[in-house]
């Protein structure tokens, strides 16, 4: 029987998670969805026959949703992963589980409380194929122990209302997830470098930002955010072992030559960019979730993640290098 799914927050990624569940993950069926922008809402329930209902409140409790994806504003995640674990439902939160440590902790203790792992959180780059790659070069030993990261992170321009804290917590918090499960340890200090800012950077942001992370065990990462880079989206990540490096591919994507020169297409965006790590990412959810089980990213994982962002957050506002104190994991979360 197909997981019926029901989606809060059916804006850009939203939108894109029921065309996917609708038509390329088999064995899942949008059958609910909300959001405030009802108009907009209702147009999509429309196109994919799903029933729209006015609260995410209501799309939880719906007797004929198994499963709740959550992709509406990162502030409003917490009350929706809380309310999704008290009717006992499985939960997709895009990223971040929270906007603060403190509400990622009431998750993780509700989760635990409730006895069943329920939640999984969207950090897609771990269904990449090209960090699958560098994971499994790392763990054959091929380059040795690791010892530094080169990472970066460009959007061509911000989304609306990005501000110079989001550039961190809504935008490295995807560095800060997939590097820390590359590595398979902790963070143990946090920097944050502000180079000249961009002056295509608007209401006052600051960008780009350099962020300098340290391992448990030493290893050194910099990771520059840069949200303003105009040419298009570019994640690069080039770790640095003993023996040897390895790089993150760049998708395929056409050669051109023409006119006396070479040129290659960046994506624009995340959506493309990323297309088969959220279609990979969402079939391994639809199949774990009919197996009962949580199998990604975990609401432990989105709470160590959010430590380390709000670290991060104030390093930057202090200038100083500052501890990060994650939490001991509870046996309830196996590694
Ligand atoms: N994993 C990834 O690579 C990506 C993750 N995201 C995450 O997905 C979420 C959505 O991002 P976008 O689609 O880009 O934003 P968006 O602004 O296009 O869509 C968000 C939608 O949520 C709705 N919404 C806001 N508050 C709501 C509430 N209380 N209840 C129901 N609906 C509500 C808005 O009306 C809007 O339609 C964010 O948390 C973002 O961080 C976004 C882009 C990529
Ligand atoms: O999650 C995402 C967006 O919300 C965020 O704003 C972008 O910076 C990221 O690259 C994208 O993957």
């Amino acid at each position: 029987m197909d997981l019926r799914v029901g989606v809060i927050g059916t804006g850009a990624i939203g939108e894109d998670h029921i065309r996917r569940l609708t038509h390329t993950v088999t064995g899942a069926n949008v059958v609910a969805l909300s959001d405030i922008n009802v108009q907009n809402a209702r147009r999509i329930a429309d196109k994919y026959g799903a029933k729209f209902y006015a609260t995410g409140e209501e799309v939880i409790a719906a007797p004929e949703v198994d499963a709740i994806v959550i992709a509406s504003w990162d502030p409003t995640h917490a009350h929706y992963v809380l309310a999704g674990i008290k009717a006992g439902k499985f939960v997709f939160c895009e990223k971040p589980l929270a906007t603060s440590a403190n509400d990622c902790k009431n998750i993780v203790e509700a989760e635990i409380a409730g006895g069943k792992q329920l939640v999984q959180v969207g950090f897609m780059r771990r269904f990449d194929r090209g960090y699958r790659q560098i994971k499994a070069a790392i763990d054959s030993g091929r380059i040795g122990e690791v010892l530094m990261l080169h990472c970066m992170h460009r959007n061509r321009v911000p989304g609306p209302k990005h501000t110079t804290e989001m550039s961190i917590k809504n935008s490295v918090i995807h560095e800060i997830d997939v590097l820390r499960w590359l590595l398979g340890e902790d963070y143990k200090t946090a920097q944050v470098l502000l180079p000249k800012s961009s002056r295509l950077a608007e209401d006052g942001l600051r960008d780009p930002q350099i962020v300098l992370l340290e391992t448990q065990s030493g290893v050194r990462i910099d990771v520059e955010s840069f949200i303003n880079c105009q040419y298009g989206y570019d994640v690069q990540c080039e770790v640095v072992g003993e023996t040897g490096t390895v790089r993150l591919p760049d998708p395929a994507n056409m050669e051109v030559r023409s006119g006396g020169a070479f040129s290659y297409e960046i994506f624009p965006d995340w959506s493309d960019r990323f297309i088969e790590a959220y279609d990979t990412e969402f079939r391994e959810w639809v199949d774990a979730t009919k197996r009962g089980i949580v199998a990604g990213p975990s609401a432990w994982d989105g709470y160590v993640a959010c430590v380390t962002a709000d670290a991060c957050t104030e390093a930057r506002e202090t200038g100083a290098i500052v501890p990060i104190a994650i939490p001991r994991r509870p046996a309830f979360y196996k590694k």
